[in-house]
């Protein structure tokens, strides 16, 4: 049976059951973001916050259950997707003519904000790995989408970029994007509206309190 959506939601999430063979990842697990809403998806290694991301995202499809998106998605997977061979410009000009942009004001916005401007002729494959995640996350940014689902999106950034990926994240919230953050390490709780854990393959809210709260779950 359809159930009547939430209007209040941006994206939500009801019941979603995933399975890999016998495996059964996600066990009904519900999620709700309003605009304007940070919320952190937290489980330990293998618990599925990847598979969420993923049916939350569309791209793979959920067993069971329904996902509901109100506006446009920008999604940073785990692992970037990108042409080697093309350049940071190369790969910023491709992408903005697919979101049918006018220029490329906004990319290289990202670029100089996430302080790897001095890499826009260099191809992808010679990127190092928090370059490459960089580039990942200005490509999910680019067109300015109402939710944005970053999978595990600060690995391997050195701490002021870390420090700057929280400034964009800030200015995307006050401008009431919705944005879900997967990560199996919080290390400032109340840098989030709202933490879920992953556990059985369900989620359950977790009371947001104090502050540099280091969790490795
Ligand atoms: N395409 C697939 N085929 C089979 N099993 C899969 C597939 N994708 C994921 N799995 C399994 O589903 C489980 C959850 O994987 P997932 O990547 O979602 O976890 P995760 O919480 O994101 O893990 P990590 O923190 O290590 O990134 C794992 O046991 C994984 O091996």
């Amino acid at each position: 049976m359809t159930s009547v959506p939430d209007p209040g939601a941006v994206l939500e999430a009801r019941d979603v059951h995933k399975s890999f063979r016998a495996h059964h990842v996600l066990r009904g697990a519900d999620l709700r973001v309003a605009p304007g809403q940070l919320v952190g998806v937290v489980g330990e290694n293998g618990s599925g916050k990847s598979t969420l991301l993923k049916t939350l995202a569309g791209t793979l499809p959920a067993d069971r259950g329904e996902v509901r998106l109100s506006g446009s998605l920008g999604y940073c997977p785990q692992v970037p997707v990108l042409n080697h061979n093309l350049t940071v410009g190369q790969h910023l000009r491709y992408f903005a003519a697919a979101h049918r942009l006018p220029g490329l004001d906004r990319g290289r916005e990202l670029i100089r904000r996430l302080g790897y401007e001095q890499y826009e002729e260099k191809p992808a494959g010679e990127l190092s790995g928090g370059t490459l995640q960089k580039l990942n996350l200005t490509l999910a940014l680019l067109h300015d989408p109402d939710v944005l689902l970053l999978d595990e999106p600060y690995q391997g950034f050195d701490w002021e970029t870390y420090l700057h990926f929280w400034d964009l994240v800030e200015d995307l919230r006050e401008r009431g994007r919705a944005v879900v953050i997967i990560t199996h390490l919080v290390f400032e709780q109340d840098r989030f509206d709202r933490l879920e854990d992953l556990v059985g393959g369900r989620l359950e809210p977790r009371t947001v309190s104090g502050r540099d709260t280091h969790v490795n779950v």
